[in-house]
């Protein structure tokens, strides 16, 4: 799905918002009342000032019941003021958090049907802080900012209207000055520069949260080899990025700033002048002098909106680039799906004549012209260098990537042509870096299969050789991973992982490093659990270790993206060439051990 583009800022944030836009539009509504009824103390203050000096040599004179009936209309319109504001507030966190709930998730769905390469290629940071913190920064202007702003223009709009009634030069000395002043500030804020500037902040935002992530993942990298900040370039250099941007972002509107906050706060002082040159020139005119002292009072007054309205005027800017980023994703392709979803027949894994860059058309090829096939009910292994494309193959069958040149197949059906649920359901996977959940270690292996019985968990568990150390945990299989609970071993992971494939009991199997981790006696239990996983599948085999695949039925030799060769161990083996060479290697490195001698050396360092 193809998410509607075009438009920008608070258009596209509304449309965003749905059906929530009426909640909206109440807590606009209800703002704007309370505005008004704001302003009915400021007009009781009039009347009152105006009576006060009507009679300012005879103040017994002075209309009392006239006074206390403005006195109330003012404490009335401060009430109501109020409490149509909370409502409007009520009906904009409403409306707020529902928006919010709504776009998370809907990049939540959306997200989840992107494919799986794409969170290769995009750091968890920079996703992280689009759906946490550029989503919070919405709710905050949709709850707080946007009625505020509203509230405040209204206000402001209010206030200059009534100004112009009472004396157009006093309006005058007020609204001029108070336009140059924004108008110092906008041509700093405004135009391709700022926006330009703003999305470089959003970037170095962005970059320190994914420097960050990996720093924090680093640490026992940086610790053991006794490394500062400093040496982690990537998190440095993020930081002092940040750090000179935002100095040289605020120098830039700082005179802008100050500009505009001199003259919004002595807007008293453009007004004296004009009320002096006019009262010179009617000393006794009462009925002026009363407007001249309610503008210098009015005034102080202005400056809180117009502070206001400057804040929230520059949050829009962030507004836009936050929506921008969350349209970013939104656009994102997802895994096309087929308009007529076809089903295998069989579970035969099949690679025609397979080309794929990661760089995608031109750029370099990391598996060139890859054909096999992987029948059903056999292993097959993959063995090659560091690097010569063994993962890619395992990734491109649950459709990390399309592949641009040739085909893959199941059964004889172009992966392509599988609904994604069909093509998940067929697969299981065992990686090197097992991903268990915060949560229990019952539920971590339910994942599998979420439908399962307890019998069925505990039997998945023992058939992984996993079931005897989880009982002999405190809680069992209600012990928590992470904090606050137990964390395992990596042997220990993997296996919890493997009980998970073997719960989810789906036909084809792709294992890539699932055994690194294990200790030469985890190993043999890893291998005892691989077995049971393994029977009547197609089974796909990724390892380092060729003890683990010596006796798969046929065994594809990899070098720099190409099978250069393929056939069983002792076939392989008298090709001699690469394989032969790797299993030297490989068996002369596992038989190497430490002496006394060298072991006295080492330990004594
Ligand atoms: N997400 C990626 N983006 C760009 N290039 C990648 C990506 N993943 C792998 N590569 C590159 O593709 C090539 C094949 O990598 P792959 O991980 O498939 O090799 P491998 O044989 O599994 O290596 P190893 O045994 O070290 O795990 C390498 O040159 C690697 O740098």
């Amino acid at each position: 799905m193809k998410e509607k583009k075009g438009k920008t800022g608070i258009a596209r944030l509304l449309e965003l918002a749905g059906e929530k836009k009426p909640l909206l539009a109440w807590s606009g509504i209800l703002s704007t009342i309370s505005v008004f009824l704001m302003l009915v103390p400021y007009i009781a203050v009039y009347h009152v000032l105006a009576e006060l000096l009507q009679h300012a040599a005879d103040l017994g004179a002075v209309d009392a019941a006239y006074i206390i009936n403005w006195g109330i209309w003012g404490a009335l319109g401060m009430v109501l003021g109020y409490s149509f504001m909370y409502i409007g507030g009520m009906c904009s966190h409403i409306a707020a958090f529902r928006i919010l709930y709504g776009i998370r998730v809907r990049l939540s769905d959306h997200i989840g049907a992107l494919p799986l390469g794409y969170f290769n290629k995009n750091a968890t940071g920079k996703i992280k802080k689009i759906v946490e913190l550029d989503v919070d920064r919405i709710e905050l202007f949709i709850a707080h900012q946007l009625p505020d702003l509203i509230n405040t223009a209204v206000m402001l709009a209010a206030i200059i209207i009534t100004m112009f009634s009472l004396n157009i030069w006093f309006a005058l000395a007020c609204v001029i000055p108070m336009l140059l002043g924004f108008a110092a500030q906008y041509s700093m804020m405004a135009g391709k520069k700022a926006k330009a500037g703003l999305k470089e902040y959003f970037d170095a935002l962005e970059n320190i949260n994914i420097s960050s992530i990996q720093y924090m993942r680093g640490m026992p990298s940086i610790k053991i080899f006794g490394q500062t900040v400093h040496s982690f370039r990537k998190f440095y250099d993020d930081m002092i990025k940040y750090r000179d941007f935002s100095v040289k972002y605020t120098d830039n509107f700082q005179n802008g700033y100050v500009a505009f906050k001199t003259i919004i706060l002595s807007l008293a002082t453009f007004i004296l002048p004009v009320g002096l040159f006019f009262i010179s020139a009617v000393p006794d005119n009462m009925a002026f002098a009363t407007t001249l002292m309610f503008f210098l009072i009015l005034t102080p007054g202005i400056t809180v909106p117009v502070f206001k309205l400057n804040t929230l005027a520059s949050t829009l800017n962030t507004i836009e680039e936050g929506v921008k980023r969350i349209d970013e994703i939104l656009a994102e392709k997802t895994i096309p799906e087929p308009e007529t979803c076809q089903k295998p027949s069989s579970y035969e894994i099949r690679f025609h004549d397979v080309s794929f860059s990661y760089g995608g058309q031109g750029g370099m090829e990391v598996l060139k012209h890859v054909g096999f096939t992987a029948p059903p009910g056999k292993i097959t292994a993959l063995v090659g260098p560091s690097g010569s494309g063994k993962s890619t193959i395992a990734q491109l069958i649950p459709r990390f990537w399309d592949v641009p040149k040739g085909r893959i197949t199941i059964g004889d059906v172009d992966i392509r042509n599988m609904s994604t649920n069909d093509l998940m359901a067929a697969m299981s996977f065992v990686f090197q870096d097992t991903f268990l959940f915060s949560d229990t270690l019952f539920n971590n292996i339910l994942v599998g299969k979420p439908a399962a019985t307890k019998e069925e968990v505990y039997a998945a568990a023992k058939a992984a050789q996993c079931h005897e150390f989880i009982e002999h945990l405190p809680q069992g299989y209600d012990t928590p991973i992470g904090e606050g609970g137990v964390y395992l071993s990596g042997g220990e992971e993997q296996r919890v992982s493997v009980a998970r494939a073997i719960l989810k009991n789906a036909p084809i199997l792709v294992l890539d490093e699932a055994t690194a981790y294990a200790d030469p006696e985890n190993e043999v239990q890893m291998q005892l659990a691989l077995q049971k996983l393994i029977q009547d599948k197609t089974v796909l085999i990724i390892a380092h270790r060729l003890t683990t695949i010596r006796d798969a039925n046929q065994i594809l030799l990899l070098k720099e993206g190409e099978i250069v060769d393929a056939g069983t161990h002792s076939e392989l083996l008298s090709h001699g060439g690469l394989y032969k060479r790797m299993w030297d290697a490989y068996t002369s490195s596992s038989d190497w051990q430490i002496d006394h001698v060298q072991a006295k050396e080492v330990f004594a360092c």
